[in-house]
């Protein structure tokens, strides 16, 4: 299974993110990609190569022109403001009865115009190291149209919570869409993206709602209890032309892989039923019980069972990394699930 891999994933490495009422150090860091790159090497998974550069024309397919502007200057436009010590995030954002109707020129307002939370800093790099990140899914949707089974995309910064126009949850660029609309435009009749992070997608839902051509299937914590809260029910089913190509499985914390496994069990059955040509996995390993940030109960050798059961599907695979925050395992977990597919 070829990995692609960018050095500049270094460059997203925030000072500090807003949690449970603090600004603490950004659990999505650098280290992330270094000790899965590490284990995967160490097991002899790839080879691994860098991505090849697709420019912007990839990203306009699936995210909004105006917000690829403001991701792109937003930087520049905050040094301006308040010098280049502090990282950008957002102060306010538009609650019900507010106005989406005109964007902002004040840098602050832009931030909070098109983010969802306080927890994902813009830095000097994040454009590059997002870029980047969206060329490694995209050079593993190139590898699956010329034939390979799979491949792996290890990216950083993840992308499954950032929306046509919008970011958040340490997700600017959609690197999972961007490579699902790669498949389809490269003649794929059907693409289905299934999303095991611990958090609901709530990005490629949106990005997908209303079409038919890609099923969206996520299995995440019941959103009324955890984050993105505001989407990801199962009465979620789409909209239009998109409508039942939307498969929300929502679980409890605390859940194991007895529960686990039911849920993937559906969302196989149901990528089944689709007729998919391909298939790009959101490879989140935040469900494992050492996560800091998360509440379900995966050991290490789930995510071989894991693995296995998405080889099951039968289809030619491409894992794009979300999210997954006990760094000492990463590396093993997400190993696991792709040693678990290739022995599937
Ligand atoms: N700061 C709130 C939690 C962000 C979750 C990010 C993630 O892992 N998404 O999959
Ligand atoms: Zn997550």
């Amino acid at each position: 299974m070829i990995v692609i891999h960018s050095e500049e994933h270094r460059l997203q490495a925030g000072r500090s993110e807003l949690n449970d009422g603090q600004l603490v150090p950004c659990y999505e860091k650098p280290a992330r990609a270094d000790i899965v790159r590490a284990r995967i090497e160490a097991v002899g998974i790839g080879p691994i190569v860098n991505p090849t550069r697709h420019g912007i024309a990839p990203l306009e397919r699936v995210h909004d022109a105006g917000y690829l502007d403001f991701l792109r200057t937003a930087w520049d436009e905050w040094v301006k403001e308040h010098g280049a010590d502090i990282d950008a995030l957002p102060l306010n954002w538009v609650a019900p009865g507010m106005s989406r109707r005109r964007v902002p020129r004040s840098i602050d307002g832009r931030l909070g115009f098109y983010s969802f939370d306080a927890g994902t800093p813009i830095t000097a790099g994040t454009w590059r190291a997002a870029t980047a990140a969206a060329d490694n899914a995209l050079t593993g949707a190139d590898r699956l149209r010329a034939g390979d089974r799979s491949a792996f995309a290890l990216c950083r910064p993840p992308g499954h919570h950032a929306g046509h126009a919008f970011y958040g949850g340490y997700c600017f660029l959609n690197n999972a869409a961007i490579a699902a609309q790669s498949l389809r435009d490269g003649g794929a009749a059907r693409v289905a993206v299934l999303d095991v992070d611990y958090h609901h997608g709530n990005g490629t839902q949106e990005i997908f709602w209303e079409r038919g051509d890609v099923l969206f299937v996520s299995i995440h914590a019941d959103p009324a209890d955890e984050f993105p809260y505001f989407c990801g029910h199962a009465d979620e089913t789409g909209a239009g032309a998109g409508d039942g190509a939307n498969l929300n499985l929502t679980l409890p914390w605390g859940t194991d892989w007895s529960g686990y496994a039911q849920a993937l069990a559906a969302a196989a059955a149901r990528i089944r039923d689709f007729g998919a040509d391909a298939l790009v996995l959101s490879l989140g390993a935040d469900t494992y019980g050492g996560d800091p940030i998360s509440r379900f109960r995966l050991l290490s050798e789930d995510f071989l069972r894991m693995g296995s059961a998405i080889a099951g599907i039968g289809l030619p695979t491409l894992f794009v990394l979300e999210g997954g925050y006990a760094v000492d395992d990463l590396g093993v977990n997400v190993a696991n699930v792709l040693t678990g597919f290739e022995q599937g």
